[in-house]
């Protein structure tokens, strides 16, 4: 199992890569970076576990073969690279920028790991997914199994500030029993919370006015670039989320037994039960709960609509998400990237 990073001595990066340092279903970690990927690799290869780490650094903004070398034989490839936002930023203000570096990494998949599993966690995520499908369909590698936006942040920050409100000592009792389901930004991001009699009885009861808790969850990301005053934005909890939905792919074991898996964001036709959920919706790509498969391949969605765990309020919301995301989406289809810049 070979596992590469692309970004990895960034503040996801480092603390990502320790985690996966640290899974010993991993026999290679490869981190990647245009600075400080040797620094970083070096001081983790100090950690006794079973994998080795490799590190790759390009020498020149012409030097390519590093990045070859970072992701041959890949079996899953993450990309925490590009640029974080500062106060008063949206995650859509830094599309021209990730957009550049993104397409650049996939396009460089799609030729040197095209059977990789991407996942991807650089902002925007809900424009950045369909232009790494867009690149990868272009390559003629694309398969929409092995293409997710990472966005098991929001059902973290979900999983915390509900297992406060509702008196849950351990939030991992909520796994599998609440989702999130839409996007990736503000509006985008719609929590679920009646996937289970049980856990919907007990938010009728603590949380009656779920708007604050709601809001708090799609806005979660804005507490920490606020708090961490212009140093970026989350990192620690990214490294964690990003770990808890690499693992689900590496490793079945670790698959929680809840009412639902987890969501991520991907490009619905193509996987198990796609298609009637993108005419249903009217959009291709939507964070929703996946099956993930022994080859860690999206199987299946278990679509939260059909099973009738979606509200009537929920479905107000996710009216709005869905506004907002086609623009989201087209943003990221409409990018022109020339492999050749
Ligand atoms: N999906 C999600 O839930 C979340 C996504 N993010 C996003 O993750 C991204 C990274 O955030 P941080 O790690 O805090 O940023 P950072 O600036 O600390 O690290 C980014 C790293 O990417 C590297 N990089 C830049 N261009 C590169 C290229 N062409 N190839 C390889 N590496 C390259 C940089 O050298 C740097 O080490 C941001 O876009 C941020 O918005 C952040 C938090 C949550
Ligand atoms: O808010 C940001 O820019 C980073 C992010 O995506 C999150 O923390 O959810």
């Amino acid at each position: 199992m070979k596992v590469t990073v692309l970004g990895a001595a960034g503040g996801i990066g480092q603390p990502l890569s320790l985690l996966l340092k640290l899974n010993t279903s991993i026999d290679v970690l490869s981190l990647y970076d245009i600075v400080n990927a040797h620094g970083v690799a070096a001081d983790l290869s100090h950690i006794p576990t079973k994998s080795s780490v490799e590190s790759y650094q390009p020498t020149s903004k012409t030097d390519t073969t590093q990045l070859q070398q970072a992701l041959v034989g890949s079996d899953v490839v993450v990309i925490p690279a590009g640029i974080p936002r500062k106060p008063g930023m949206t995650r859509d203000d830094l599309f021209k920028i990730n957009a550049g570096i993104v397409a650049g990494l996939v396009n460089a998949i799609s030729i040197h790991s095209p059977k990789a599993s991407v996942c991807i966690i650089s902002n925007p995520v809900n424009s950045m997914v369909p232009l790494a499908a867009k690149i990868l369909k272009q390559n003629g590698v694309f398969d929409p199994r092995k293409l997710f936006g990472v966005t098991t942040l929001d059902l973290q920050r979900f999983e915390t500030f509900s297992a406060k409100l509702l008196g849950v000592s351990d939030p991992d009792l909520l796994k599998g029993r609440i989702s999130v389901i839409g996007g990736h930004s503000g509006n985008t991001i719609v929590p679920l919370s009646h996937l289970s009699n049980n856990i919907s009885t007990k938010f009728q009861q603590f949380v009656p006015e779920p708007k604050d808790l709601i809001h708090r969850v799609q806005f979660g990301g804005d507490e920490v670039v606020k708090a961490k005053e212009g140093r970026g934005s989350a990192t620690l909890s990214m490294a964690a989320a990003a770990y808890r939905f690499i693992q689900t792919i590496i490793d079945p074991s670790t698959r929680h037994s809840g009412i639902v898996p987890e969501s991520t964001f991907v490009s619905l036709r193509g996987i198990q039960g796609g298609d009637a959920l993108a005419d249903h919706l009217g959009v291709e790509f939507f964070a929703i709960p996946v099956q993930i498969g022994q080859n860690g391949q999206a199987e299946r969605i278990v679509d939260p609509f059909e099973l009738d765990f979606v509200s009537s309020d929920e479905k107000k919301l996710v009216a709005i998400a869905v506004k907002e995301l086609k623009g989201n989406i087209e943003k990221g289809l409409n990018f022109k990237y020339d492999a050749k810049l």
